[in-house]
């Protein structure tokens, strides 16, 4: 009689890789959520509604029309109002081109309405995401949820948490607040800012829930490419956000239509990860039997809050944990401000704006599973996490130079950000379980997404400060003429340096206390 071996369901590639671009799908629709606005800061910035033209140029409509008065002031013209700008409406206004006062002739693209937020506020709102996550500790409520609860439920109520606040996001940039304000600050931003909030938790939690599936379909296996994987999934959602986010907004005339995109995606992704739900069950009753027929009858011990102490004690988690804190901190705030800083720095027509930035994002698609399949077979990790550093580190110092302000030389900046955003993402991740074991594993990543979300959360609220104080140029008359990005750019470069001062402490913790940081995932 043939010998029947019980296998895993894990253990068949079909259901292995199906399992992971399910979960990666879900997880793809909350990163697209999480950058959606970041390519609408000029546009959130802007006062009242703005004209775009078909040569995409675009003035505000309140000085559009005072330019076009200005020319039909001896002729009887009919009084112009915004709501007569339109689409495919040619318009003729004075304006001042190379120093002469020149008679324009354009073609309205479209209308699109400003918030007015100031960069303050939009710094708030953008660092929103982490706040709930950070101050009411949900993150580490996460992990044990997570570690006592299981993937299942922790994974539906996360991915339910991140449509429900993208549904608020939306809803608060749909309506029309007028001037109210709720303990002085802008009501639409607070709604819109307790939306992203609570998205930022689900999406959060997702994230460990879904590292953790990862760890079960393919510990032993091919990890840190299907890691890798599934963060260049994610870093898609991120690109088509930062790269269609400004057109559609623009072709729409509003703010909240991309942000309805999200929500409609999300709610596909809730419904996707339960079909994961159907597949996790029947691996963990596949287990069983194959432990079963081998005589293990003893059940894996539950995790305990003691075990905790195995994670705060080890110093190559800690380690593991500024890195994150420091790298993402130069990376996801960046990206925040980064389509403003091509228009204003680069002097990047502002529908490609938004196409530059999402470079980074796309460049990764490709090579994090590439340096991912790097250290599966070679190994090398702490030495790749402090080559991204550094890149990170040059990148941000290039970015903050006052010259060599080409479109050109801003796009192979970003492209070196991108191997660098593929280089320690690929490494570090998956060099966790090789510090901490599996059943410590959903509080350990919590713990590093904790600290990292202190980064999300107060860094954009930092640099949209110091953009609104100590980068924005005005005129004689109080209106904003440009800005300087020399202090933003160098406080995100003082974020690298301690980046490779960690990763190179790190390589020399895991040479004293042989984590095989250096070595290969893959067992031969
Ligand atoms: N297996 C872990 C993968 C983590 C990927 C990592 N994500 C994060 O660090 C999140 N805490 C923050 C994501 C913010 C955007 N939603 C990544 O590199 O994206």
């Amino acid at each position: 009689m043939k010998e029947q071996i019980q296998k895993k369901l894990s253990d068949s590639k079909a259901a292995r890789w199906t399992a992971l671009i399910i979960v990666s799908f879900t997880m793809m629709c909350g990163y697209f959520l999480t950058d959606v606005m970041s390519p609408l800061e000029n546009l959130l910035t802007t006062r009242g509604s703005v004209a775009y033209f078909t040569d995409d140029t675009s003035v505000p409509t309140d000085s559009l029309l005072a330019k076009m008065e200005l020319l039909a002031a001896d002729e009887a013209s009919p009084s112009l109002t915004v709501e007569s700008l339109e689409k495919g409406l040619q318009v003729q206004y004075l304006d001042c081109v190379d120093g002469n006062q020149q008679v324009v002739e354009k073609t309205v693209a479209t209308i699109a309405s400003g918030e007015g937020w100031s960069s303050t506020e939009y710094g708030f709102f953008s660092g929103s995401y982490g706040y709930i996550n950070v101050f009411l500790l949900m993150l580490f409520f996460g992990g044990l949820i997570l570690d006592k609860m299981g993937i299942r439920f922790t994974g539906i109520l996360s991915s339910g948490l991140m449509f429900a606040g993208a549904l608020i996001k939306w809803y608060a940039l749909a309506s029309d607040f007028g001037d109210a304000t709720f303990l002085g600050m802008n009501l639409q931003v607070v709604v819109a800012s307790l939306g992203f909030s609570i998205f930022g938790v689900g999406c959060e939690i997702s994230g460990i829930t879904v590292s953790k599936v990862i760890v079960k379909w393919f510990a032993g296996k091919e990890l840190a490419l299907a890691m890798g994987l599934q963060v260049a999934m994610a870093r898609i959602g991120t690109a088509v956000a930062l790269g269609v986010s400004l057109p559609v907004a623009r072709m729409m005339g509003e703010v909240s239509y991309p942000v309805l995109f999200g929500a409609i995606t999300l709610c596909i992704g809730f419904l996707c990860y339960l079909v994961y739900c159907v597949m996790d069950k029947k691996e963990d009753a596949s287990v069983q039997a194959a432990r079963q027929e081998a005589g293990e009858t003893a059940e894996e011990e539950g995790f305990k809050m003691s075990d905790l102490k195995l994670i705060f004690c080890s110093k190559g988690f800690w380690l593991i944990t500024l890195l994150c804190l420091m790298f993402y901190a130069g990376v996801f705030p960046f990206l925040k401000f980064a389509t403003k800083l091509m228009i204003f720095k680069y002097n990047v027509p502002e529908s490609f704006a938004g196409l530059i930035p999402a470079l980074l994002p796309f460049g990764t698609i490709l090579l994090t599973p590439v340096f991912g399949t790097l250290y599966d077979r070679i190994g090398r990790g702490a030495t790749l996490m402090i080559i991204g550093s550094v890149m990170l580190t040059v990148v941000h110092v290039l970015f903050a130079l006052p010259v060599m302000n080409y479109w050109w030389f801003a796009v192979v900046v970003m492209v070196i950000l991108g191997i660098a955003f593929s280089l320690v993402p690929s490494a570090m991740w998956p060099s966790v379980p090789k510090i901490i074991p599996m059943k410590q594993l959903g509080s350990a990543y919590a713990i590093i997404f904790y600290i990292q979300n202190i980064g999300l959360a107060m860094v954009p609220l930092l640099i949209g400060w110091v953009i609104n104080d100590f980068a924005t140029q005005y005129n004689e008359a109080g209106v904003v003429t440009g800005y300087n990005y020399t202090v933003p750019m160098t406080i995100f470069a003082l974020f690298g340096a301690c980046a490779i001062l960690i990763s190179l402490m790190l390589r020399q913790e895991d040479a004293k206390k042989h984590y095989g940081l250096e070595e290969a995932n893959m067992k031969k």
